[in-house]
């Protein structure tokens, strides 16, 4: 007789990654001189970002390691009671569960559980955080691409149907979706706070970390990073954009961190949050569904993702996709 679900802890957003970069100063020059991440938090080896909206501690840590992985993603919870919920949560799923006190895990976060997800994923659920100056209205602060917050994760899994089924379990509601004729999936992008995503799912090899999608506030700070890379001979992380997006509708530009950690800049998404809010769903043979002017999507973003770690700081090892969408023959990016 399978148990019933635990109740779910109640997750108010995604809230941070924590990433293992080679090289810290050249990870510092590009998400903080480049992107405009403000530094909340540096010691030796580890330097704690945030976006100029963000009032908690951070919303990227940066770590000094031996090879680049994500450490972790967390999502913030709205009372400490949630961090039983999800001890008890993941306990169910008989996943690895681990409590990690004030002091001993992330800078700035206080009593914390890490959990390895069905998916493979390291994730970590949190309430209490540091508070940080406010910065929003120091446009004397501002530079770079001025990354205003942490938006979402994106994030490389085989089989999508379970995790939406996941996350469903989570409570999350789903915004967008891509779909085969037949309705099979190949993507989602699902809430909890108020807009398109927390969390999307691209078809491929994982557990890997696809991207981080970083907030601005207006298009034109996602032209002026191309610009700003463009003008610093440093075009070469672009990889893809600036572009309009068809699920989310948001303007993008996506770049790669000098250890190839994908990021996206990203604006002008929507409100989700309605009760009954629909999900919206784009055939996969549709070529505006990933970009709404029909460019293509080149084939690094598709295939190219960041390893992640479990518990214990070693790799987790992948598993093969079950659908391949770039395989799909589509118009503009009939890639395969
Ligand atoms: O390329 S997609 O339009 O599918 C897309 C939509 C929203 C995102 O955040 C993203 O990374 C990718
Ligand atoms: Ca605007
Ligand atoms: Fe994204």
């Amino acid at each position: 007789m399978t148990p019933a679900p635990a109740p779910a802890p109640d997750v108010v957003r995604s809230a941070y990654a924590q990433l293992v970069v080679t090289d810290l100063a050249k990870a510092r020059w590009f998400w903080a001189d480049m992107l405009g991440f403000h530094v909340q938090y540096e010691a030796p080896g580890i330097i704690c970002l945030r976006g100029s909206d963000e009032l908690t501690h951070h919303s990227v840590v940066l770590r000094e390691g031996e090879a680049a992985a994500l450490d972790h993603i967390a999502y913030r919870v709205r009372t400490p009671a949630d961090l039983d919920r999800a001890e008890r949560f993941f306990h169910r799923l008989d996943r690895p569960v681990r409590r990690v006190p004030r002091g001993e895990g992330t800078p700035g976060v206080g009593d914390a559980v890490r959990v390895v997800d069905p998916l493979g994923f390291p994730v970590e659920f949190f309430h209490d955080i540091d508070r940080a100056e406010r910065l929003i209205q120091r446009y004397d602060l501002r530079r770079g691409a001025e990354v205003a917050r942490l938006d979402h994760f994106n994030i490389c899994t085989p089989d999508i149907p379970a995790a939406y089924a996941h996350y469903r379990s989570l409570g999350f509601g789903c915004s967008e979706t891509i779909e085969g004729d037949e309705h099979e999936l190949y993507a989602a992008w699902m809430y909890r706070k108020q807009t398109v995503h927390d969390v999307a799912f691209t078809g491929g090899a994982g557990p890997r970390l696809h991207h981080l999608g970083l907030a601005t506030h207006e298009s034109h700070h996602v032209l002026r990073c191309a610009d700003l890379f463009g003008s610093l001979r440093k075009e070469h992380h672009i990889e893809r954009g600036p572009g309009r997006h068809g699920v989310s509708n948001a303007f993008y530009l996506y770049l790669r961190d000098p250890d190839g950690h994908r990021v996206e800049i990203y604006t002008s998404d929507y409100y989700t949050g309605d009760p009954g809010h629909e999900t919206y769903r784009w055939n996969v043979h549709d070529d505006r569904r990933r970009d709404f002017w029909g460019n293509a999507v080149i084939e690094s973003w598709y295939r190219e993702a960041a390893p992640v770690l479990d518990l214990d700081g070693e790799p987790q090892p992948v598993t093969d996709a079950l659908l391949d969408e770039s395989s799909v023959r589509v118009g503009a990016d009939g890639l395969g």
